[in-house]
């Protein structure tokens, strides 16, 4: 459980708050791309397509006053927080990651970064407009590790090492099933580190396992699950086995409630090179469609199950002693988005089944983490695959939630950030929001 303490530092007047924070450098970064001297330099075609919102939305207002919303972010003072360390013996390590402004977006003059970091809190600043006044709300996460902007794949991969790294056979330490999730809004990041991670992996795995004693084969399979439709209608999600050109896969239970993957190719992997080609080959594959925000947006969870297999004459009748899962999850779409669409009704119908079953997968794994007893993991196919994982008490999950900078997807950031946080904390643990009334600036 977390707690707060707060330093007697003040906000300033203007800002008509009075409790206890203690002033926090925030990203100059942010600053320098509102700032009058570099505005020449960019483009000043609004993102944000002015059909696309009417005169009083909440994008236009935060582009109309991006350089007074701007002001606000840095008088911003942060909460002091105990800071905890990452505790991999966790059964759930939750992390969130920031994309940094594409060079499109740093070339719009009415864009201002509304994401402030520290090691381990994330700060999401709101413009809005309310009864005739700007105000600024800042919602800030504590949550177990941030990537902030200039974070790389390396340095996420050092901490999801620490929780995948136990399902590998050690010393008097059985190995236990570890999964990583990615989830976030759609053009957030989550391929292009879940592309990172695995190939640090396939990098890394077979160095820890020469050392080890053990004499293990690895093997990998790859599945999309993509949206089932029968004509207008939403219907039952499809397992595609993306190393056999998408073939449809079944999943079956054995007596013991373990879930089989029938007619999916796994293949062995005998060092690095061979890993990676196959993670490309599956990534390849895998369904995606181009979309205003993003041109390859996936439109399908895609999951890579990396099996540790003890040594056998015959790979696959090896048993397997553990299993590593990266699942990429497909982008979380809110309603705003639909504006974005070019692929019509099939788009919509991809995101309903999408975030149904984003939306299952979030009760299961709450469920788990309360220790409800009844997990209800048959909603859908993505929760029925990946059930061990809510049900085994020893395994060990890292979700990390994805956000981007922009002013027009804070509302998109605040929910990944709670989806993921409420993983493992109550809101009050985790959150902690302030509201800063601009109206002394207007
Ligand atoms: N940390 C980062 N640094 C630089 N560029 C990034 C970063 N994260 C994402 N990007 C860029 O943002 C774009 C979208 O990223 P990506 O495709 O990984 O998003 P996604 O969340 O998987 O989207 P979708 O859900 O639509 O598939 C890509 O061009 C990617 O290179």
């Amino acid at each position: 459980m977390k707690s707060w303490i707060h330093k007697n530092i003040q906000f300033p007047p203007s800002s008509g708050i009075s409790t206890h924070y203690q002033s926090r450098n925030i990203n100059e970064g942010s600053l320098r791309r509102t700032t009058s001297d570099n505005r020449t330099k960019r483009n000043s075609k609004p993102l944000v397509e002015p059909s696309s919102t009417s005169a009083f939305s909440k994008l236009r207002i935060r582009s109309t006053y991006a350089h007074i919303f701007s002001n606000a972010i840095s008088r911003f003072l942060l909460p002091v927080y105990i800071s905890t360390r990452i505790d991999t013996s966790d059964r759930f390590t939750v992390c969130g990651r920031v994309r940094p402004f594409s060079e499109k977006e740093t070339l719009q003059n009415d864009l201002y970064d509304c994401v402030t970091t520290t090691d381990n809190t994330v700060t999401v600043h709101i413009g809005n407009l309310h009864l005739n006044k700007l105000e600024m709300k800042h919602m800030t996460f504590h949550l177990d590790k941030i990537f902030g902007k200039d974070a790389s794949n390396e340095d996420v991969y050092n901490v999801v090492r620490k929780v995948i790294v136990q399902s590998l056979p050690q010393e008097n330490i059985p190995p236990v099933d570890s999964t990583v999730f990615l989830y976030g809004k759609t053009g957030t990041g989550k391929s292009r580190t879940v592309s990172g991670i695995t190939q640090q992996f396939a990098q890394d795995v077979f160095h820890i396992i020469q050392k080890s004693r053990y004499q293990i084969r690895i093997g990998i399979s790859a599945v999309e699950i993509v949206a089932g439709t029968k004509g207008f209608i939403v219907s039952k999600d499809n397992i595609c086995d993306l190393f056999n050109n998408g073939s449809l896969v079944y999943f079956r239970e054995d007596a013991n409630g373990t879930v089989h993957l029938r007619g999916a190719k796994e293949y062995l992997c005998e060092n690095s090179a061979q890993m990676n080609t196959y993670i490309q080959k599956a990534k390849a594959i895998r369904r995606t469609q181009a979309t205003t925000r993003n041109s390859e947006s996936s439109r399908s969870h895609l999951i890579y199950f990396i099996f540790i297999r003890n040594a056998a004459d015959h790979f696959e009748d090896g048993q397997i002693l553990s299993k590593i899962t990266f699942v990429d999850l497909a982008g979380n779409e809110g309603q705003q988005d639909s504006l974005f669409y070019k692929g019509g009704s099939d788009q919509i119908k991809d995101s309903t089944s999408i975030n149904r079953s984003l939306a299952s997968l979030q009760d299961c794994i709450r469920s788990s983490a309360d220790g409800t007893k009844v997990i209800p993991f048959r909603g859908t196919v993505l929760t029925r695959l990946l059930k061990n994982c809510f049900f085994s008490k020893e395994s060990k999950t890292i979700f990390i939630g994805t956000i981007s900078a922009l002013p027009m997807d804070a509302e998109q950031s605040i929910l990944t950030l709670k989806y993921v946080g409420l993983i493992k904390w109550t809101i009050q643990d985790f959150i902690i929001e302030q509201i800063d009334k601009l109206n002394a600036i207007l």
